[in-house]
């Protein structure tokens, strides 16, 4: 997957998104897994001819237990400081809370301690690697398991924190991390999580693949949906009536 592949669609949704200012801080939310470290990637390269000056960071944070040394020395070839942040994010999920759904509550806590993090070392944007599979899945979760018509929004303001959240990877399909992510050699960090795999995303994802051979281009009019708020077509009963 050449990197000027991916930097153009990352461009075109950071462009499309407003999500770069002259003078940012961002700190990039780097996992160890295939799409943070692709995002890692793309943005200390479109660092270096973005329009806009900014400066970046990469916050990991450390559930318990894992060994991150090889991230350090990425973002040390990438230029990019690098801050481990030890949690115990495991101990509460699986030990004190004993969750049945660990998920939702792992993602709130990582959140919180990312933004958190992300605050105090200076930075008023965080960035994440979701891609454009992530929203299309999490686009029809919703629907499924909510009941309501919903996604992650590409740039978020949090009022409270006054942190922005941006994700510069909406348009780049998970099957070109997977290629970066060979192509590049990098340094993936096995996910720790004993529910890894066995996910609610992981079934739509099932369902999806299964439903693109199907129909193909069932994706593709699912991004379209979700990009197009006009026709949303909602039953409306004030509108209706
Ligand atoms: N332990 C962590 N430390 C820092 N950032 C994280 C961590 N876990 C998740 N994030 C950020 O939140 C995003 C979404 O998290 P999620 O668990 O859904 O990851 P993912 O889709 O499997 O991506 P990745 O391949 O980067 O792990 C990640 O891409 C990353 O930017």
């Amino acid at each position: 997957m050449p990197m000027q592949k991916l930097l153009s669609k990352a461009r075109q949704a950071i462009q499309d998104f407003d999500m770069i200012q002259e003078n940012d801080k961002i700190a990039i939310g780097l996992s160890g897994g295939k799409d943070s470290l692709t995002l890692l990637h793309i943005l200390s390269n479109y660092r270096k001819f973005s329009p806009q000056k900014f400066e970046l960071i990469a916050i990991t944070l450390n559930p318990g237990g894992v060994d991150n040394a090889p991230l350090y020395k990425l973002c040390e070839d990438l230029d990019v400081p690098f801050y481990e942040i030890q949690t115990n994010i495991k101990e509460i999920v699986f030990d004190i809370r004993k969750e049945k759904n660990p998920c939702s509550l792992c993602a709130n806590l990582r959140r919180g301690a990312l933004n958190d993090n992300a605050k105090k070392l200076g930075c008023n944007k965080v960035a994440l690697g979701h891609h454009k599979d992530d929203a299309i899945e999490t686009f029809l979760m919703s629907m499924f398991y909510e009941g309501r018509v919903n996604c992650f929004s590409p740039k978020t303001h949090m009022d409270k924190q006054d942190l922005t959240i941006i994700r510069p990877m909406v348009y780049i399909e998970e099957y070109m991390t997977k290629k970066a992510t060979k192509e590049y050699n990098y340094p993936v960090i096995e996910n720790p999580c004993p529910a890894n795999g066995h996910t609610k995303r992981q079934d739509v994802k099932e369902l999806l693949s299964k439903l693109n051979k199907d129909m193909p281009g069932v994706k593709k009019n699912l991004f379209g949906a979700l990009n197009n708020s006009e026709k949303l077509f909602i039953w409306d009963k004030d509108k209706i009536k």
